[in-house]
């Protein structure tokens, strides 16, 4: 009977599509706090779907270790370089975000949602996996903050979040651009077809400001479906679009604007002293203290289901950190 369940259980698992949340990570630096927030996050509202970290070589092997005893599954990429170009980014450590490329090569999941470490997860998201095929997901970006100051949008005040205030003025500048999405959240689909073409497509692309953010918008700008914006809340739109925000029903938040890291906040900076980015700080951190939503191996958890099989040096010391795994060895013939 219980082989019976077990051989049923094994047949779900592999009738299952495969799918995973993918963040990326770069660096020693405190952005792993954030991994590890959004990994408790996503185990608080019952995802159920691992959390894919795609890190590159300099993240250090204590905090790979940490990753995988939260239950991270830690996959190391190969840097991805933008070419030659004396662009400006509108953050000089944008550069290291074009690594976020190689995701699509994790083809061993046919479907995944990217989440930037700086954003967190409030609610169930798990249902953005059933949307058809074919399509890159993501929420609108808003073009208000400083950061867009390079931008004609921003000069002329046009937001794609509020398009009827300020029209845009096509005698002038032609057709009004694209829509824009945020890139630290998106549904798609690992491709090596698709990783090919995004290295292809690089190599002859110069650099611009917002770095793989621009790139991607370029790059799936014809399957592009804009989602609400619940999934992904940037919170700039909190002081720059307040009638477009519910902020009871977002599932999604991402602490990009200036100050707002809750690993960082000092509320010092431009609007961070407001109360409804102090009681979203807080949210944060209490996720992140929160011990009850530490990782805990199920009993039939394997170096395989830990994603460790491929990197050995890291079990042993994931075992030990992990504390209290148990292994269900195969069953043996004798
Ligand atoms: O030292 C670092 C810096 C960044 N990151 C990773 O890169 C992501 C993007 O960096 P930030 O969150 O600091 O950047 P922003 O929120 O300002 O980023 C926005 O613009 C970027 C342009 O490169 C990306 O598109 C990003 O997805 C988008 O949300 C981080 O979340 C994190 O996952 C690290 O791991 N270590
Ligand atoms: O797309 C950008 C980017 O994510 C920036 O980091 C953020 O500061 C901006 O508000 C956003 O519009």
């Amino acid at each position: 009977m219980a082989s019976d369940m077990s051989i049923k259980a094994v047949a779900k698992s592999l009738a299952a599509p495969k799918r995973c949340y993918v963040t990326f990570l770069a660096g020693d630096g405190d952005y792993v706090k954030g991994v590890v927030g959004l990994v408790k996050g996503l185990r608080k509202v019952g995802s159920k779907y691992p959390l894919v970290v795609a890190v590159l070589p300099d993240v250090p092997e204590n905090h790979r270790r940490l990753l995988i005893s939260q239950g991270c599954i830690v996959r190391e990429i190969e840097p991805v370089y933008p070419p030659e170009n004396q662009t400006q980014f509108a953050m000089a450590y944008y550069v290291i975000n074009y690594s976020k490329l190689r995701i699509w090569e994790f083809v061993e999941y046919e479907k995944m949602i990217y989440l930037d470490a700086d954003i967190e997860v409030y609610d169930n998201i798990d249902h953005l996996f059933d949307r058809p095929n074919g399509y890159f997901y993501a929420v609108m970006d808003c073009f208000c903050e400083k950061t867009w100051s390079h931008t004609p949008q921003y000069k002329i005040g046009y937001c794609q979040q509020c398009p009827d205030k300020v029209a845009w003025p096509a005698d002038k500048l032609g057709p009004p651009p694209s829509l824009y999405f945020n890139a630290g959240m998106f549904v798609s689909e690992p491709s090596m077809e698709t990783a090919k073409r995004l290295l292809k497509t690089l190599a002859i692309t110069p650099p611009t400001p917002f770095a793989e953010q621009d790139f991607l918008n370029m790059f799936f700008k014809d399957i592009y479906k804009p989602i609400p914006l619940v999934y992904n809340l940037v919170l700039a739109m909190l002081w720059r679009h307040p009638e477009n925000v519910e902020l009871e029903k977002v599932k999604v938040v991402h602490y990009c604007a200036a100050g707002s890291k809750p690993w960082r906040y000092t509320g010092k900076e431009p609007n961070m002293d407001r109360e409804d980015i102090k009681m979203l700080v807080r949210k944060w951190w209490d996720i992140y203290n929160d011990t009850s939503l530490d990782y805990k191996p199920s009993p039939t958890t394997t170096p395989a289901t830990m994603g460790l099989e491929k990197q050995p040096s890291l079990l042993a010391a994931a075992l030990q950190e992990a504390g209290k795994i148990k292994y269900v060895t195969a069953p043996s013939a004798a």
